[in-house]
This record gives structure tokens, C-alpha cells and sequence, in this order.
């Protein structure tokens, strides 16, 4: 899909993959559609034969712009095959990439030019300028399907972006009402001005597309009490921030709910069920996450961290309900084989490094916050967001992953929360301790000296999100060399040199690398003796087909090889090579028989 300019004040939209173009006129809203037959059979437009005619004519679909050559299968936004509750309809949606050139050509076409301004009707009471609103534009371009949840400022919905009757695709659309204040209006527009200070894709930050401003109710989707919707409300001024849709929702929800089993009365009756089968065939299996998914999951948020500091930008509200998943996990599919990639967002908290609190209104959540930033009583004792702070934040949702609860009781008052805030300290030993009490999936140790690290009282000695990020991916290679090479005797904790390793002032990855067993890492874990129950399966089939082909042939040695490789995998290429052995044994199998 591609957006390329026209006619003076036109646009046209490319679709190859249906062959269709779309002729919009931003300011009438008129719409022209068009559609590319293709002549069939050997007698095609550049007299080839069908394939070619095709690849021919989906080839010049070219922006004559930038000279952007649309594929007609252009790698896809991650689409989520498990999402039970999405349409075929809006899977497909989710694969429509839009171009970020798209919303650039409409940033420019919304920008309404001097002449046009002048013929607008007389101002209104709101202090943001007339000509700067949008009319009509959420309705006439966005159905809304659901509400994906609300926040503070504003609420989230999932909507389908579409010209006339051709959707162009999935999109989360923050509404935040702005009414007629100006320093609000001011600190709204922070989660724009950040989102679009990153200069390239990002994979761990919220893609942010596109932002206007309307007329609107203030509560999004306001009905009576009978179900209609209610037209007495007044429209206010609202900010429409158009981002990336996170199909899998948010990690807070994904936690409490799929990891940790809790909150079961606010789950749909579906989810009960689907839960009890679970838990009546996983009984045994203690709750929590593993470590390999613990690590992916805190080097996706220290990586995007590291990449907001890396220009000038801290979060100051960094939380497992900002911290959003792309894949839904869905729970027919084994927990501990969904691996999900979390993409940062509601940048609506962040400052520049070096500004001041007062400058930038309000504060993070309290719960996240670092005990630095707290003012409490008649205190002056306190300090600026920093990065230091971000990564207080980062270590306090490492806690809540691993032990699905913060490390406060519910409900506290907020003067006893800022006291508990300021007065708790975290060391790996009682992490641990803390851990194995609860019975929760044992997990390595590296990860309680991180969140030690992480949580330290002093900011000073926490890493850099830098840091923090070389050392996940240092602890995420040793985990695969570790499943390659774990024998199934329970080695000495080495708790103690690991410590030491890891220098208070510099989280600098171990050098050495090498495969660490923490206190809590048990003796035969069910992905262990998966893995293992895989390589014995591959010698077998390894066995089979030496003994019915003939002495060092190809198939025999490539087998033995892809044997000796398999050995040293982790449990999930373990797969890959039974299902490669099979297909050789079928292949040696026909072979032998039939010549
Ligand atoms: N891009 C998105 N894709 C999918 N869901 C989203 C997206 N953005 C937000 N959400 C959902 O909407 C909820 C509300 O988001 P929002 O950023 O407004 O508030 P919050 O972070 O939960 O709360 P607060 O703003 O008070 O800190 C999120 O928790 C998340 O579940």
C-alpha cells in the first residue's frame, strides 16, 4: 500500500495486491476507485503469457515520488494467528503495512494552507485555532471495534482505518479530551513530540503513525442506559493520536492473568473454562514464567529503554500496563512456549533529560517510582527523573514478572505507600528466599542480582539501560549454550561468584560466559526432558535410516551430522531437526523401494 500525490490537493492510495487505486481528495472527501483487470491467456498486455502480464503490472505500482517499488507481499506487520476473537477479515489487516510515507502525505495534506484558513467561519470559544481541527475526520475514516482500555488522560480504542469502503488497516487510536486548557493541550502533545523525535523504526517502542485534532464527545463511546448512543453530549477539543495496534494487550493483563491465574471473576465465561481445562491438565506444573521467557521479555523493554535515552528522552512512567505485547497468548498453546515481543508505549509521562518536574506537571505511578523522587511530608530531600530513575522502573516491573505481585500491599495509603517506597530494600539473597518460599517455576539466579542492581537505593550503582541490555543478551546466549550442555545432575550453586561478577558500578555482561545454576534451577525440568525425548527420537530415526541405506551415503552422513548438531540445540531447533530426520527417512524410505 502506497500513498503518492495527484492532482493539486489529491492523493492516490496503491493497493497491488488487489490491484486497486484509490483517488482521495482530502478537501471535498470525494473518492475515486479503480480497479487494474488484467488480461488472461497468452495474449497478456506486453504479449507474455499470465505470470509475466501479473508480475508486470503489480511491478508498476511505483511511487514516482521516492521510486518505492510496492511488492505485493511486503514483509508484514506481525500477524497474530492464535487471536481467537479477530476475523479472518481483521487478521488480514493486520498484514497491510502502511507505509509511514502514507501518514507523512497526510500530515501535509491536513496542513491547511493561508488562503483557505481565511475562509473559515469565525472563531469558537476554545483557544486552540479553529483552522487546526479536522472535522469529521475520526468518523468519516475510522470505524472503532472495540475499547482497548482507558487511562488517566484519555482511552485507547481499536479501530479500523478506511477510505470509503477499502479498509486500510488496524490501528490503537488514543482520545484524549483537551478541552479548553492550554497546559493540558501542552502536556498531551509530549507523547507526540517524543514519539516523533525517534527517528527510525523502532522494534520496542510504540510506532506512533499519526495525530490531529477534532471535535468530540469527551468520554469516547457514550451510550444511555438502553444502549443507545447518546447525542446530548457536547464535543469538546480532542487530541486523536493514531498508533501501532499491540494485538496481544498489555503486560500487567498477560501477568495477573495468564501467568499468574488471578483476577479469574473479571474473566469472560470462555476464559473460565478454557482456564479450568488448563488447570486440570497442568495441575502439577508451578506457576510463574521460565527464565528464557523472563530474559526476552526485560531485554525487549531494557533494549526499548535504551533506545529513548539513547535520544535525550526519559519515560518516567514506565509500568507493565505501558509495556504492550504484539502476539496474543493464547491459552490452548503451552505458557511456556510463547515467547512475546513487548513494544514500550504512553510516552505521555516522558521529559527530556534535564528538565525539571515542575516544568512537565505530573508524575508517574507511585508503585514504579524510584525512591529518589519521592516527596514526602515537609522533605526537600528529592531529585530530578533521570535515567537512573527509568531503570528503577525497569528493575520494579523484573519484580512484578517474577513474582506476579509488587512488593507493597494493595491498597496502601498513599503516605504509607511513599514511606514503603522509601524505606524497602531488595537483596538477591531474600529475593531468592522470597522466590522458593512461594513455590513458583525456579529460576535462575542472575536474575534476582539483576533486579538487586536494578532496585538499588542508591542511583548510582544502577547500570544504564546499556547495560542492562548487554547484560540480558550475555545471560540469554548462556541459557542456549546452557540448554545444549546441561547434563541432568544438578551442579553447585555458584551464587556466590556470581555476585561477585557483576560489578555494582558497570553491569558489565560476565566475559566469560559461562552456563551459571542458580540454588533454585531444579534437576529435570520438563523442557529438559522434552529436549531429550527429542534427541532420543532423532537417533532413533538416525539409526533407521543407516541400517536401510547404503553404507556412507549422503543421507547417512548428513544424518549423523544434522544428529551431532541436534545434540547441542535447545528444545525448539530440537523440533526443527525431528521434523527434518523424518522427512529424510521418508526420502530414504521411497528411495530404497522404488529405485
Ligand atoms: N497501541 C496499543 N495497542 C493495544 N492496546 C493498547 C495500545 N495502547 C494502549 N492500549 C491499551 O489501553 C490501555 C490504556 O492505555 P493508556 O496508555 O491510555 O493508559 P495506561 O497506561 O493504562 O494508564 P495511565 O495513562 O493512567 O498511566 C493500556 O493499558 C493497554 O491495555
Amino acid at each position: 500500500m502506497s500513498l503518492v500525490p495527484y492532482r493539486e490537493g489529491s492523493v492516490i492510495l496503491g493497493d497491488p495486491s488487489s490491484r486497486s487505486l484509490v483517488i482521495v481528495n482530502p478537501s471535498s472527501g470525494s473518492l475515486e476507485f479503480y480497479r487494474k483487470i488484467y488480461k488472461t491467456g497468452p495474449d497478456g498486455p506486453d504479449g507474455h503469457g499470465d505470470v509475466k502480464s501479473r508480475r508486470y503490472s503489480i511491478a508498476s505500482y511505483v511511487c514516482p515520488r521516492c521510486g518505492t517499488e510496492i511488492h505485493p507481499r511486503l514483509p508484514l506487520t506481525e500477524v497474530d494467528e492464535d487471536d481467537p476473537n479477530e476475523t479472518t477479515d481483521e487478521k488480514n489487516l493486520h498484514g497491510m503495512n502502511l507505509s509511514r510515507k502514507y501518514f507523512h502525505f497526510l500530515e501535509d495534506s491536513h496542513k491547511i494552507n493561508e488562503s483557505s484558513a481565511s475562509m473559515l467561519p469565525p472563531p469558537h470559544p476554545f483557544f486552540i485555532p479553529q483552522e487546526l481541527f479536522i472535522p469529521g475526520y475520526f468518523h468519516k475514516f475510522f470505524r472503532v471495534l472495540s475499547l482497548l482500555g482507558s487511562g488517566a488522560r484519555g482511552s485507547v480504542f481499536k479501530v479500523v482505518h478506511r477510505i470509503g469502503d477499502i479498509d486500510l488497516g488496524i490501528f490503537a487510536l488514543k482520545k484524549i479530551p483537551i478541552g479548553n486548557d492550554m497546559v493540558w493541550f501542552q502536556k498531551c502533545i509530549r507523547e507526540v513530540k517524543a514519539l516523533s523525535s525517534l527517528t527510525h523504526m523502532s522494534a520496542n517502542l510504540i510506532t506512533y503513525n499519526h495525530v490531529w485534532l477534532e471535535m468530540d464527545t469527551a468520554c469516547g463511546l457514550v451510550r444511555t442506559l438502553d444502549g443507545e448512543e447518546s447525542d446530548t453530549v457536547q464535543d469538546i477539543p480532542c487530541i486523536f493520536i493514531l498508533q501501532q495496534y499491540c494485538s496481544g494487550g498489555n503486560l500487567e493483563n498477560f501477568i495477573l492473568k495468564d501467568v499468574f491465574h488471578k483476577f479469574a471473576d473479571i474473566q469472560s465465561p470462555e476464559e473460565r473454562k478454557r482456564l479450568f481445562r488448563f488447570k486440570k491438565t497442568h495441575s502439577h506444573v508451578p506457576l510463574g514464567l521460565s527464565t528464557e521467557q523472563i530474559v526476552h521479555i526485560m531485554r525487549d523493554i531494557a533494549r526499548g529503554i535504551h533506545e529513548l535515552h539513547d535520544i535525550g528522552i526519559i519515560h518516567r512512567d514506565l509500568k507493565p500496563s505501558n509495556c504492550l505485547l504484539l502476539k496474543n497468548y493464547n491459552v490452548e498453546t503451552a505458557l511456556d512456549e510463547f515467547y512475546p515481543t513487548i513494544v514500550i508505549g504512553d510516552l505521555g509521562e516522558s521529559q527530556k533529560d534535564g528538565e525539571y518536574r515542575s516544568a512537565t506537571g505530573a508524575t508517574g505511578t507511585l508503585e514504579f517510582t524510584a525512591p529518589e523522587l519521592i516527596i514526602s511530608g515537609k522533605t526537600v530531600d528529592y531529585r530530578e527523573y533521570s535515567f537512573a530513575s527509568d531503570i528503577y522502573s525497569i528493575g520494579m516491573v523484573c519484580y512484578f514478572i517474577v513474582f506476579g505481585e509488587l512488593p507493597f500491599e494493595p491498597h496502601m495509603e498513599i503516605r504509607d505507600l511513599k514511606l514503603a517506597i522509601k524505606g524497602i530494600l531488595f537483596n538477591k539473597e531474600s529475593l531468592l528466599q522470597q522466590h522458593a518460599s512461594l513455590g513458583l517455576k525456579p529460576i535462575d539466579g542472575r536474575i534476582f542480582e539483576l533486579m538487586e542492581l536494578l532496585l538499588s537505593k542508591d542511583y548510582e550503582k544502577r547500570p544504564s539501560a546499556k547495560e542492562v541490555e548487554l547484560f540480558l543478551d550475555e545471560v540469554w546466549i548462556s541459557l542456549d549454550l546452557e540448554t545444549a550442555s546441561e547434563s541432568l545432575e544438578p551442579r553447585e550453586s555458584d551464587c556466590e561468584e556470581t555476585l561477585d561478577d557483576i560489578d555494582s558500578q558497570s553491569l558489565v555482561p560476565i566475559s566469560d560466559s559461562r552456563p551459571k545454576q542458580s540454588t533454585t534451577r531444579p534437576k529435570l525440568t520438563p523442557s529438559v526432558w522434552k529436549k531429550w525425548l527429542c534427541v532420543l527420537m532423532n537417533m532413533v530415526i538416525v539409526t533407521s535410516i543407516t541400517f536401510s541405506s547404503p553404507q556412507a551415503s549422503i543421507p547417512v552422513h548428513m544424518s549423523l551430522i544434522l544428529l551431532g548438531v541436534s545434540i547441542r540445540s535447545n528444545l525448539r531447533q530440537q523440533r526443527w531437526f525431528l521434523a527434518i530426520l523424518l522427512m529424510a527417512r521418508v526420502y530414504v524410505g521411497i528411495s530404497t523401494t522404488y529405485f
